[in-house]
């Protein structure tokens, strides 16, 4: 008697997905996690969005002292662990649950944010700062980071087009602010891997074009 042949269904695995967006201020961030969102809607995968500093109760605490001018004079070591401190508790109560329950995690900014603002921002050791990211998060890594690089000048005006009060961070010199926008390239370059530099100077509907044929392998079809 000839073997019954046995029907395989293939079943491709869809791993949820821990995407980044970085840049500096005023670079289009939350307009792409926008844009990812409703497309992940469309295609039905559960997603979670996140931002940083903040994203818990803790958290949006920790931004608010942060980002207040009033504490222009915040020592840079302080700064980092009061950032990190921001990320711990995401990490613990929001973006590892969410990707546990097989949700995407959409996050405006996460480590690399502190390695470009802190590490080449304000000229502190990059070695440590890794090493305390790497316990403060249980060394989870993002999936995906996009990076839109824009000019300083761009970032600026588009910010004050929609009548942004500036906050402590970006009321640093334009020194400061090269030396992010520098340090996200190098970083990019470090992890070709991981990173997708999209150029943010572009008109919106142009990057929204990049960043959907950059992510077309990524997003699972409907
Ligand atoms: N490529 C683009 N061309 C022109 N305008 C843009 C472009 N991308 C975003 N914008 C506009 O620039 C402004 C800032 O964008 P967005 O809020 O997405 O930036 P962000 O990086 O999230 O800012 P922040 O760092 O302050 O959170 C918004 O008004 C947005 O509509
Ligand atoms: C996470 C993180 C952020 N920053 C800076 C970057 C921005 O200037 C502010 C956050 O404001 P946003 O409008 O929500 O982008 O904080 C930083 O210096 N280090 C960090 O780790």
């Amino acid at each position: 008697m000839r073997p019954r042949p046995s029907i395989r269904v293939q079943m491709k695995p869809i791993s949820p997905k821990f995407v980044t967006f970085e840049g500096i201020d005023g670079c289009g961030k939350s307009t792409l996690i926008d844009e990812l969102a409703s497309w992940l809607d469309r295609t039905r995968v559960p997603y979670v969005k996140t931002r940083e500093p903040g994203g818990t109760s803790l958290g949006e605490k920790i931004r608010g002292l942060l980002l207040d001018p009033a504490h222009r004079g915040m020592n840079r070591q302080t700064e980092v662990l009061l950032y990190t401190a921001s990320r711990a508790q995401l990490v613990a109560e929001i973006i590892l649950p969410a990707l546990k329950s097989g949700a995407w995690v959409l996050a405006d900014r996460y480590i690399d944010a502190t390695l470009a603002y802190q590490g080449y921002g304000r000229e502190l050791d990059p070695d440590p700062l890794r090493r305390l990211q790497h316990w403060a998060t249980q060394a989870l890594v993002p999936d995906k980071t996009v990076l839109l690089d824009c000019g300083i000048d761009t970032a600026a005006a588009r910010m004050s087009a929609r009548n942004h009060r500036p906050d402590r961070i970006e009321m640093e010199e334009r020194a400061f602010h090269e030396r992010v926008k520098a340090g996200y390239l190098d970083l990019a370059s470090l992890d070709p891997g991981r990173f997708i530099v999209l150029d943010a100077e572009k008109p919106l509907p142009e990057v929204i074009a990049d960043f959907r044929a950059a992510f077309r392998e990524i997003v699972p079809a409907p």
